[in-house]
Parts: structure tokens; sequence; C-alpha cells
């Protein structure tokens, strides 16, 4: 997702160091000290606009939430979104890129990693930039506990296989398949703004939850 660029941007993203947290790499093994508490910690990669994970914040006051987006101009949205929130105290949001997640978090520092409707990359040479490819999941495991999960879901039916086959050779354990998440909605489904507009034109949202596991388990 592109939006126009804003040259204000990343002025707006400094100015708000209470949503964007300025220097990740500091609160690297105390995010503690950010949210004041020890409560368990989940971040969504590919945030976007910050639907999904201002809802979790607000429906799951227990539980401490980090968007991460690598965008300035998609996270300007994302900020706006946690304000008209009332800005919940379990939320922040990161400027940062996926692929450089071990900089900001320690082993076990995150308890689940959401993607949603993450970027496609449809070809071939692109594969390593797909946030299932398993150099990706090898950087999920290194900030998770053992047996730390990945929620995913997508409209994006040669994302899901390919993910599908990328977690199972990784050696992880596939739960909670769905091929059109929509038909029984889990209660609990917060929607992202991808998932509003591709069930709104009948796509079916596929999702999976994946558990990473030890070594003599797999
Ligand atoms: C297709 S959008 C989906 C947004 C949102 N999760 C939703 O479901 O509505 C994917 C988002 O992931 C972000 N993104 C892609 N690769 C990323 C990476 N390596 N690190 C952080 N964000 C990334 C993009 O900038 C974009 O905003």
């Amino acid at each position: 997702m592109r939006l126009r660029h804003k040259p204000w941007a990343e002025e707006f993203i400094a100015s708000h160091p209470d949503i964007v947290v300025p220097n990740p790499e500091e609160q690297k093994g105390k995010w503690n000290e950010v949210f004041n508490n020890d409560n368990p910690l989940h971040i969504e990669v590919g945030t976007g606009k910050g639907q999904f994970i201002t809802g979790m914040a607000l429906a799951n006051p227990e539980i401490n939430y980090i968007g991460i987006e690598l965008f300035d101009s998609v996270i300007v949205k994302a900020v706006e979104k946690v304000q008209a929130a009332g800005q919940p105290a379990n939320l922040r949001l990161l400027k940062v890129n996926g692929a450089d997640l071990e900089e900001f978090f320690g082993k076990t520092d995150v308890d689940c990693v959401y993607l949603n409707f993450s970027d496609p990359w449809p070809k071939t040479r692109h594969a390593k930039r797909r946030l299932t490819h398993e150099g990706f999941l090898k950087i999920y495991e290194n900030i998770l506990p053992d047996h730390g999960e990945i929620h995913f879901k997508t409209d994006n039916r040669g994302l899901f296989e390919y993910s599908l086959v990328s977690m199972s050779q990784y050696g992880m354990k596939l739960e909670y398949v769905s091929l059109d998440l929509h038909v029984e909605m889990p209660e609990d489904n917060i929607m992202t703004e991808y998932e509003e507009k591709f069930s709104a034109k009948g796509q079916p949202i596929y999702r999976v939850e994946a558990q990473f596991q030890l070594p003599e388990e797999k």
C-alpha cells in the first residue's frame, strides 16, 4: 500500500513519540517499561492504517500491542486511527522494517505475531520479501518464546498456499486453517481495512494459526 508522498510525515511521526516509539532499539528486552506493566506483547507486521491493531488493543486491554509499518505516509494514518480511538495505553506503533525485528525485540519479548493481508510479491524472484518466507519465519522464531504463534489472514489464495507450504516446511504446526473465515465468523475476529474491502467484494478470507515447534517435535 503506497499513499501519496507527504513531506511532513516524518515530522508528524517525530511529534508523536507517545504513539510511534522513537529509538525502539533502546527498548529491546524491556518493552514492559514502555507499557508500565508485564502483560503479554502481540505485534502486527505490516499494520497499514492500523484498524486491526487498534481494534485488538481496545478489545483486549490486558494485552499490549505494537503495530509495525514500513512507510511514513501509511503510519501517519495509523497514528490518526490510534488518536481517534482515544490512544489506548496498551498500544504503540513502530516505523521499522519487519526484516529488522531482531534489532528491537529479544527472544521472548513478543508473545504472538499477526500478519494480515501481507503484500503477496507474486514474482518468484521476490519470494524472499514475502512476510511468510522462511527468512522471516526465522526472525519471528527468534523473538517469540518456545511454541510461539503466527496468526495469518489473507485474501490471496496464491500467498496463502505458499505460506502453508513455507510454514509446514519450517516444521511449524498448522492449526485452525480456514478457507473461508467469514462463513462462520469467529466472535473475536477484528477486521482489517483490507479484510473489509475484499470480503465486501465476496472474496473468501483465508486464515491459519501456525505454531513453532521445538527441534525434537518436528
Ligand atoms: C497490503 S497492506 C495490509 C495492511 C493491513 N494489515 C490490512 O490488512 O489492512 C500491507 C502493509 O504491510 C506493509 N509492509 C510490507 N512489508 C513490510 C515490512 N517488511 N515491514 C513492515 N511493514 C511492511 C506495507 O507498507 C503495507 O502497509
